[in-house]
């Protein structure tokens, strides 16, 4: 792919074109009036999309028609029927809202790579607008499409729709922590966190013949994916249920930074699956929440927790983008700093007290109850609370038989059962409870070394952890003891607080 040539991509007004890559060298043909194509792919939503945005306003500049494709695979990485059914009800609601606009949804069965170049040519497209996600498999589709466009001269202009800063303009190289990359995303905050422009009923439309109606059960029925993880009746898959949840969110508001590390308190925004499939934008998120926090009459809980979340939902989650973006190895060992992967070599032989198979971590068959009843939690609900995620995590690197092992499970687990798994904040998460990335080194100890230590008696410090796994029947497999005693597990003052310390 050529380099990020922001300069070169055509500018359209009301649109920041430093959001914007061209992925092949095909110059726009002059005074086109062909169909502009988005491409959608990691953001599947109708409004608050900067890809889409910039393909109708380059479209109107040009009285082009405009579509949207989107390509299905029937199988991507290790999601199940559970996140499929929650991306294909999201994107009806994205098809019915587009075609109220005039604006023709196709929904293609198979890889981009023959069903983008199949539309170009339909159509006779004049350019192809893409989004973008930083993991290894999106980057092939988006490379594979712009190449063969290249092929047909026809332009592919990337923009980065996911990310408030687009992560190319954040930072030109992997970043160490979220201390070094906070400045670069905060500074420039105030030009790139900025209202939407609509997208509005297109005005052009295409004159030769396109529209069948979606066959969405046909979508369904062509999925190749495990059908027994169901999808959960907790949280509802679409744009609508997405803006729902942000204004449920708003009014606990004021809980968030005081309670976000307690998984028996509601603070968490619960926004992840709908941040993950793109239905709603962290940059809406990040606008509602601050038009509360930057009210006259916000309270000090609400100040505090405006800040908190644009940490969490900007800064952390960048961060994790910023990671994936720049480095290749971001879901194995070998994508660790050089101390990391030292420390977790020097202790690979040393001896674990409980060693678990992957079937009895999926099954919640440890000894440690608060553990079952996160993974029960993750398996039964879809989601597992964030601070649990890092305890959960962290005893899977305990009780694996290598580190590569436990950060193969736990991604795998991640990617089976969340919703917002597959995700680079999911990643992310794992490597950094593994392998210490965005991490630093601490008080070296068995099997983690050097790496970050979390334990039992440090979250019963935290909340009230039998009143947690209360809310899990089955967390206590039968005859199992409750989680050894503090002192056997060498707890230290150290420790407490620790997930919360982050860089
Ligand atoms: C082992 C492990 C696995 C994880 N897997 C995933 C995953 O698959 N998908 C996922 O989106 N997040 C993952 N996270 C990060 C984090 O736990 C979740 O984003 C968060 O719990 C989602 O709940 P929420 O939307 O209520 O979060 P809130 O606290 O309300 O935060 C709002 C948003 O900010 C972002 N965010 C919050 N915490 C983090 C973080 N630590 N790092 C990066 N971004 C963050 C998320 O987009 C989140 O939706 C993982 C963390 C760990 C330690």
């Amino acid at each position: 792919m050529s380099a990020n040539v922001a300069s070169s991509v055509p500018p359209v007004q009301g649109v920041d074109v430093r959001r914007c890559r061209r992925l092949n060298s095909v110059e726009m043909k002059k005074d086109s009036r062909a169909p502009v194509i988005y491409w959608m792919s990691r953001d599947q939503r109708s409004q608050d999309n900067w890809a889409l945005i910039y393909a109708q306003r380059l479209a109107l500049q040009r009285s082009a028609p405009l579509h949207v494709v989107f390509c299905l695979v029937p199988k991507f990485l290790d999601a199940t029927l559970r996140q499929y059914d929650f991306l294909l009800k999201g994107l009806r609601e994205v098809a019915a809202d587009l075609e109220s606009k005039q604006i023709p949804f196709h929904l293609q069965l198979g890889k981009a790579a023959d069903k983008v170049p199949a539309v170009v040519d339909q159509l006779g497209a004049q350019m192809v607008v893409c989004d973008m996600s930083p993991l290894r498999v999106p980057s092939e589709w988006a490379r594979d499409v712009a190449n063969l466009c290249q092929a047909k001269e026809v332009p592919v202009v990337q923009v980065d729709a996911h990310n408030v800063v687009p992560v190319w303009a954040a930072s030109d190289k992997q970043e160490t922590a979220a201390r070094t990359i906070r400045k670069k995303i905060m500074q420039p905050l105030g030009t790139y966190l900025t209202e939407f422009p609509s997208v509005d009923r297109h005005p052009h439309k295409f004159k030769g013949e396109i529209s069948q109606p979606i066959d969405w059960e046909g979508a369904e029925n062509s999925l190749q994916v495990d059908t027994s993880v169901r999808p959960v009746a907790g949280i509802v898959p679409g744009a609508a249920a997405g803006h729902a949840a942000l204004e449920n969110f708003c009014k606990r508001l004021s809980r968030y930074d005081e309670h976000r590390n307690n998984p028996n308190e509601n603070a968490l925004s619960g926004l992840s699956p709908w941040l993950h499939f793109g239905q709603i934008s962290a940059q809406r998120c990040a606008l509602r929440v601050r038009r509360i926090g930057e009210a006259k009459s916000a309270t000090a809980g609400e100040k505090k927790s405006c800040e908190a979340f644009i940490e969490e939902s900007i800064v952390r989650r960048e961060l994790s983008d910023n990671f994936c973006f720049y480095n290749a190895r971001y879901d194995s060992l070998e994508g660790a700093a050089g101390w990391a992967q030292q420390t977790l070599k020097d202790h690979a032989k040393d001896k674990r007290e409980h060693l678990y198979s992957r079937e009895e971590l999926e099954n919640a068959k440890t000894h440690d109850d608060l553990w079952n009843a996160a993974q029960l939690q993750m398996v039964r609900e879809g989601k597992m609370h964030g601070f649990l995620r890092m305890y959960w995590a962290k005893k899977i690197l305990e009780w694996s038989p290598s580190p590569q092992e436990a950060l193969d499970r736990c991604i795998w687990l991640n990617d089976r059962y969340e919703l917002d798994g597959r995700d680079p904040n999911g990643y992310v998460g794992c490597m950094w409870s593994v392998c210490g990335v965005h991490d630093m080194g601490w008080k070296e100890r068995e099997v983690f070394g050097k790496i970050r230590f979390m334990n039992y008696a440090g979250c019963k410090r935290k909340f009230d952890v039998a009143g947690f796994v209360a809310k899990f029947p089955g967390a206590v497999p039968h005859g199992a003891e409750a989680a050894p005693a503090p002192k056997k597990r060498k707890a230290k003052a150290k420790a407490k607080g620790a997930a919360d310390k982050r860089a």
